[in-house]
C-alpha cells in the first residue's frame, strides 16, 4: 500500500472548550485511532488540503487553491508556530503537473497556514514538522467559491502526479463538517473586520486574542443555546461522510455554494478539502474503502465532528 487517506474536522476550540470530558475523551480517541493508522503506515510525504481563515489569505488576493512551495504556521490559537517541511522540488513538480493538466492553480514561495492546516500535523505527529508536508490551500471560508465540480477535479490532478511518484504518501483533508462558526463574511463587515479581511497579517498579539476570544465565548454560548450562529446539521455531515465512503463523488458536482451554506452553515465550505482528498486518493488508487469512521456533532467545538481513515480498496 503506498497511499492512505485521513480526512477529519478541526477546531480551534479543542484546547479552550468545555465539552463534558466524556465527548471530549471520544473525540481523542478518534484521534488515537487514526494516530495509530498513520503511523503503522508510516508516510515519506504528506499531501495536506487545508483552508485558511484569513491568517494566510486574505481578499487583497484570494485564490481557489495555492500549492506551498515553503510554508510557516502562524500559531494562532496557542498552535506550534514556525516552518513546515516542506519538499520544495515535489510541490513545484506537483504544481507544475496540476496547472499543465489546465487547473489554474496559485503557488506560494511564502505560504502562511493556520489551525486548519496545522491542527491534524500536530494531533496525527506530535509536531508540524515531524514529516515532509505539501500544504494545499483549499479556499473555503471566502465567497465567491469554486464549483463543487472544480474541486473534483482539482483532486484528481493531484492524486494523477502522487500516483507517479516512488514513496509512501499520506493525504489529508482537514476541515468541516457543517459549521457556522463566527468568521466575518466581506457583505456584512464593518470597517474593522474588512481591514482584517482584506489584509489581516500579522496581527499583534492583543488583536488575535480579542478576535479568537469572540470565537471562544460564542462556542460557550452556543453551547448553552444561547447563540445565534446556525445549528449544525448532523444529516447533512452524515449524508457528505456516506457519499465519500462510496466513491461516488461525482455526486457532489451539483452541490451549490449557495445550498451548502443555507443546509450546513458559512463554514460548511471546509468539506472542499474532504472532497479534493477523497479524489486525489481515487484518482491515485482507484477503488477504496474506509477502514475507520467516527462523527458528533459538537456544539462546544462549533462543529460537526468527523474523522475517517481509508485505504485502497483490498
Ligand atoms: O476563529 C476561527 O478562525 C475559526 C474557528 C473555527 C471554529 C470551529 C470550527 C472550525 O473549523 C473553525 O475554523
Ligand atoms: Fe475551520
Amino acid at each position: 500500500m503506498t497511499f492512505a487517506l485521513v480526512c477529519m474536522s478541526h477546531s480551534p476550540l479543542l484546547e479552550f472548550s468545555e465539552a463534558p470530558q466524556e465527548v471530549l475523551d471520544e473525540v481523542h480517541g478518534a484521534f488515537g485511532a487514526a494516530r495509530d493508522f498513520v503511523t503503522e503506515f508510516d508516510p515519506d510525504l504528506i499531501v495536506s488540503f487545508a483552508p485558511d481563515h484569513y491568517n494566510g489569505f486574505f481578499y487583497e488576493l484570494m485564490p481557489q487553491f495555492c500549492i506551498g512551495y515553503e510554508a510557516t504556521s502562524v500559531g494562532d490559537y496557542d498552535s506550534e508556530t514556525g516552518p513546515l517541511d516542506v519538499p520544495a522540488e515535489l510541490a513545484q513538480g506537483l504544481a507544475v503537473s496540476v496547472i499543465e493538466a489546465g487547473l489554474d492553480c496559485a503557488i506560494s514561495l511564502k505560504m502562511e497556514v493556520d489551525h486548519g492546516a496545522v491542527q491534524p500535523l500536530e494531533l496525527l505527529f506530535g509536531g508540524i514538522a515531524r514529516k515532509p508536508v505539501i500544504p494545499i490551500f483549499v479556499n473555503s471560508v471566502a465567497p465567491p467559491f469554486a464549483p463543487m465540480r472544480r474541486i473534483r477535479l482539482f483532486g484528481r490532478a493531484v492524486g494523477d502526479y502522487l500516483r507517479s511518484l516512488d514513496a509512501r504518501v499520506l493525504v489529508i483533508g482537514s476541515g468541516g463538517l457543517s459549521h457556522d462558526p463566527p468568521v466575518p463574511q466581506i457583505a456584512t463587515a464593518t470597517e474593522d473586520q474588512r481591514k482584517l479581511l482584506l489584509n489581516g497579517r500579522h496581527p499583534t498579539a492583543q488583536a488575535r486574542a480579542a478576535r479568537q476570544q469572540r470565537v471562544i465565548d460564542e462556542a460557550r454560548a452556543f453551547a448553552r443555546g444561547e447563540s445565534a450562529i446556525m445549528d449544525l446539521n448532523p444529516e447533512w455531515d452524515r449524508n457528505l461522510m456516506a457519499i465519500l465512503a462510496s466513491g461516488e463523488l461525482d455526486q457532489l458536482d451539483g452541490w451549490t455554494a449557495a445550498q451548502m451554506a443555507a443546509e450546513a452553515g458559512k463554514s460548511s465550505h471546509e468539506v472542499r478539502t474532504w472532497v479534493a482528498a477523497h479524489n486525489a486518493m481515487q484518482a491515485a488508487v482507484g477503488e477504496y474503502e474506509a477502514t475507520y469512521s467516527y462523527y458528533r456533532p459538537i456544539r462546544e467545538l462549533i462543529t460537526g465532528f468527523g474523522v475517517t481513515t481509508v485505504v485502497p480498496k483490498r
